[in-house]
């Protein structure tokens, strides 16, 4: 699906939309405290020339003058790095929020093609970058503008030509990030894009482990792993050498920048034309008008990783949604499923559904049968409304075009248990409760018996209390499945789909999974995906899929003897 571009940095200031007096706030303090700088080291400077030329009934006064600067300047810096980072904080918080619903539109095509570990980074890291640019980058820029501009009227008005000396230097450390702002953008990239990489082979390493050393595959994954650090490092060394290679000609400049003011003022000292007792002045506001310039240029050397990183979360923020979530149809009283002429193809493929249509009514149990990549998932993602339907067909909740429900209220009406399941790092009894947080102890064995976990859960050492590790791995798979049917039964949505949900039983688990199914028989309308021959046999119709339509329908037994496609089908998965 086409993405609208990645502006990043100019994604970054729409984020900005409905803080503007925040960030009002943040630039006038920023500006505020690095103008209080100044004034405080103008003024030191001035008690300097004073303590020099011996004109000392003006020490008083100027003293006076630096501890009112000195108490501004504090009470402005405190108040800026209140602003600044309570402005950054908010922004990324909306940012992060931005991210995850970005990421929650792009599911289930794992966001646009970046890898799991590529994406936690985004998440996390990258949007931590971010509060380098909203807690200091736009101020920064500001106070160099304004800082600087207040110096070089303070010298004009000592002589002309010292601030004449000073502009061009001021305007050329100004450009030193825009010589090699090209290469700065493209190595930040580079970095970047390497460093995502890096994360997401890590996050494989750590998941695939046991997988790698059963295959006696780790080392060579870890040559992998320290070849691609490796690659890091030296762009990192790069983008470093890079950095320092700009840091170097700020440096040179701004110690030109002084020597010739330095040069220009004594010039001035010996015409007579400045007195002595401003001397050490014209060279604070040298350095004053050079301080806010020079730190923008060291953010400035950043702005490739920085632009690098927004670029990459606008990726994610501006997904397109898949769906359109706008229908507001309150929720039907039936239960009943019906597919209408239903066309569906992923991108450019040739369509994996082409006109199918069903029915399947309420408290039924049908199972849907066909070869692998015949398009029973995508009919279950249709259901869900990962994806809509081509115009022209439609899928019916009890009568409802599920189009013009929300998606809320779709999915509450609807248990799903995935192919794979997904148990998360904490107790069993939260793992079930995931959809119905409220759930009381007792409502959670209810679901748990029913689906036929009760017993193993009991027989643990904490029961509901045990912890289900990473992933569920201290549980087989089957375990996993009845644990996530219990947790699908628990929500109460009166539409179960189970896909594939006995494909990893062995045959004890296998048998305590059909008890759940006829427990269900008549509470709940169940669409059943499943390749064995007994677990169709549970159902009490079956839908064969084929060539993108239901080529037969009817019961197990039936169709068996029909000797058709459906009976097929079941010698082949009996011969395999
Ligand atoms: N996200 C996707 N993007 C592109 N093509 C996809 C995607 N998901 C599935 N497909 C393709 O659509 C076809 C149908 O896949 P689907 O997963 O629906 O089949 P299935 O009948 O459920 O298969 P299985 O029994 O192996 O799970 C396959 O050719 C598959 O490659």
């Amino acid at each position: 699906m086409k993405q609208r571009g990645h502006g990043g940095i100019t994604g970054l200031l729409r984020m900005m939309r409905g803080r503007y007096r925040l960030l009002a706030m943040a630039v006038i303090s920023g500006v505020l405290a690095q103008g209080g700088t100044l004034a405080c080291m103008a003024i030191s400077g001035w008690i300097v020339g004073i303590a020099v030329s011996g004109e000392t009934a003006l020490l008083p006064r100027a003293c006076c003058w630096l501890v009112v600067l000195v108490l501004f300047t504090a009470a402005v810096r405190w108040w800026q790095a209140w602003v600044s980072h309570d402005l950054a904080f908010a922004l990324i918080e909306k940012l992060q929020m931005a991210i995850f619903d970005g990421l929650e539109r792009s599911a289930p095509d794992s966001a646009s093609g970046q890898r799991l570990g590529d994406l936690a980074t985004v998440a996390t890291a990258d949007a931590e970058l971010m509060e380098r640019f909203y807690a200091h980058t736009l101020a920064d820029y500001v106070g160099a503008i304004v800082v600087p501009l207040a110096a070089l009227i303070a010298l004009w008005q000592l002589d002309p030509l010292l601030a004449c000396v000073l502009l061009p230097f001021l305007l050329l450390v100004a450009t030193v990030p825009a010589w090699l702002a090209r290469r700065a953008a493209l190595q930040g990239q580079q970095m970047m894009h390497e460093q995502g990489h890096l994360n997401a082979d890590t996050a494989e390493f750590i998941h695939g482990q046991r997988e790698l050393a059963a295959l006696g595959q780790s080392a060579a994954f870890m040559q992998r792993l320290l070849k691609r650090s490796r690659r890091v490092g030296s762009m990192q060394q790069r983008y470093g050498s890079r950095s320092g290679l700009e840091f170097a000609v700020v440096d040179a400049l701004s110690a030109g920048a002084l020597l010739a003011l330095i040069a220009a003022a004594s010039t001035l000292l010996h015409a007579g034309s400045l007195s002595p007792l401003w001397l050490p002045l014209v060279l604070v506001l040298g350095v004053g008008a050079l301080l806010p310039i020079v730190d923008v240029t060291q953010t400035a050397s950043q702005l490739g990783e920085l632009r690098a990183g927004a670029a990459r979360i606008m990726r994610i923020v501006d997904y397109p949604a898949r769906v359109k979530d706008s229908g507001s149809a309150p929720s039907p009283e039936r239960h009943d499923l019906a597919f209408s002429a239903v066309w569906f193809g992923y991108a450019a493929q040739r369509p994996v559904l082409q006109g199918l249509s069903a029915t399947i009514q309420p408290g039924e149990i049908v199972a849907l049968a066909g070869r692998s990549g015949a398009g029973k998932s995508t009919l279950v993602h249709l259901l869900l409304r990962f994806y809509d339907v081509d115009d022209g067909g439609a899928i019916t909740l009890g009568g409802t075009d599920i189009r013009s429900m929300s998606l809320t209220a779709l999915r509450q009406l609807i248990s799903w248990v995935p192919q794979e399941v997904y148990l998360f790092n904490g107790t069993v009894a939260d793992n079930i409760r995931l959809g119905r947080p409220d759930a009381s102890t007792q409502q959670i064995e209810e679901a748990a018996k029913m689906a036929q976990a009760h017993g193993f859960i009991s027989a643990l050492a904490d029961g509901y209390d045990s912890d289900c590790g990473d992933r569920g791995s201290r549980f087989s798979g089957g375990q996993r499945q009845r644990i996530a049917i219990a947790r699908a039964l628990l929500t109460g949505a009166p539409v179960l789909i189970l896909d594939e949900a006995s494909a990893s039983l062995d045959n004890e688990n296998e048998q305590a999974f059909h008890r759940a199914l006829s427990q269900l028989r008549e509470k709940r309308t169940v669409l059943l995906i499943a390749h064995r021959p007994a677990t169709l046999r549970q159902a009490d119709r079956i839908l064969l899929l084929e060539n993108g339509v239901i080529a037969e329908n009817g019961t197990h037994d039936a169709l068996l003897a029909s000797g058709g496609k459906y009976a097929a089908l079941i010698k082949k998965v009996a011969a395999d």
